[in-house]
């Protein structure tokens, strides 16, 4: 993929920052736990701190709550070498989304948000500025953003300021089923950015939401047409616990199986793996290694307790080291 050069930031996050409450005497019903770590959590927030742990330099464009809970959020990413220049604080109250996982199992675990009047939704057209924008090569949009107003105009300035600035567009569906309001939204939303993105990241589920008014039941392969043929250069559809296929624009398909590891929960496997293919993208590695790369952080972070505890480029290849000596080859040209 083509990025700008000379610019300041390889990549600005717009969407939610939040804490996750994760139980630390898990595998019982949420009502029964009573010990919880904090972590940072969102989707986006962690996949800001697995790039930067990669190296890349990445600016969040977001609003958090005016409390203390907002200046933890805030210090974290200060700490983690992510830009907050562009975070800013809400001012009628409104707090950061909280969510609590309920680890049941190592195979059934789920997530409880607390979004009611949440700070990330309350971002608006007027936080995003186009001197910032253009600072950076590539915008990651995640489709959380896109939920409610006035965030959803504030995501769809950004991604308009994006294309004409030059700046690369990543979507990241995302969809939290908490803050949306009718199916027809979810599609029509999710296809206005997926129409204008780069690359497009998301489960076959998610596709399925944004395609949903256009063309049902669509195989892979349709799917990735659809979007190739209206611009995107990759797109990603991940398959859960059965693996992910990678399509480029060049006719190519990719699919790799899961590293095979011991999960502690579902989640924070989306997360951990656009981080790594983010990064493999560019540092310019091939699909196949991007796709690898993203699979293994995945599974390194189904292992882990906290979502946002990525691991680095060296913690990465040491993995992928580690299991191809015990399992041999995961990648497979399709
Ligand atoms: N049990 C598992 N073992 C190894 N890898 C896994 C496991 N579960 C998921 N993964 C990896 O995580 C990737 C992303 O998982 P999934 O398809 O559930 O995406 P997602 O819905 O975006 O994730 P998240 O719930 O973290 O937002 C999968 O493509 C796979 O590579
Ligand atoms: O995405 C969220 O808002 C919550 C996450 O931080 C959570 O831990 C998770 O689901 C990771 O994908």
């Amino acid at each position: 993929m083509d990025f700008a050069v000379d610019r300041e930031l390889d990549i600005i996050l717009l969407g939610r920052i939040a804490v996750d409450f994760n139980p630390v005497d898990y595998f019982q019903p949420l009502e029964e736990c009573t010990t919880f770590k904090k972590y940072v959590g969102g989707s986006p927030a962690n996949i800001a701190i697995g790039v930067s742990r990669h190296g890349l330099k990445a600016g969040f464009i977001a609003r958090v709550s005016d409390d203390q809970l907002g200046d933890y959020v805030t210090h974290v990413f200060e700490k983690e070498g992510i830009d907050v220049s562009n975070v800013v604080r809400c001012t009628q109250g409104e707090k950061i989304g909280l969510t609590f996982t309920e680890i049941l199992s190592r195979d059934e675990s789920s997530i409880l948000m607390y979004r009611n009047m949440a700070a990330d939704l309350q971002l608006g057209p007027e936080d995003v500025n186009e001197e910032y924008i253009k600072k950076s090569k590539s915008l990651l949009i995640s489709g959380t953003a896109l939920a409610q107003s006035p965030s959803r105009e504030a995501a769809l300035k950004a991604m308009y300021l994006a294309k004409r600035n030059n700046v690369r567009i990543i979507f990241d569906i995302d969809y939290r089923s908490y803050s949306w309001k009718s199916e027809d939204e979810i599609s029509i939303y999710y296809s206005i950015v997926a129409q204008n993105a780069d690359i497009i990241m998301g489960s076959r589920e998610e596709f399925n939401l944004t395609e949903r008014l256009i063309e049902q039941n669509r195989t892979d392969e349709q799917t990735a047409k659809a979007w190739i043929d209206s611009g995107a250069q990759i797109v990603v559809i991940k398959h859960g616990k059965s693996g992910s296929t990678a399509f480029t624009s060049d006719g190519n398909k990719f699919g790799i199986k899961p590293f095979p590891v011991e999960a502690l929960k579902g989640f924070g496997g989306g997360d951990g793996y656009a981080s790594a293919f983010i990064y493999g993208i560019f540092k310019g590695m091939d699909i196949e290694k991007c796709l690898e790369f993203g699979s293994a952080e995945a599974a390194m972070m189904v292992r882990e307790h906290s979502s946002s505890d990525l691991p680095n480029t060296k913690a990465v290849e040491d993995f992928i080291s580690e299991t191809k000596a015990k399992y041999g080859e995961m990648i497979a040209k399709a």
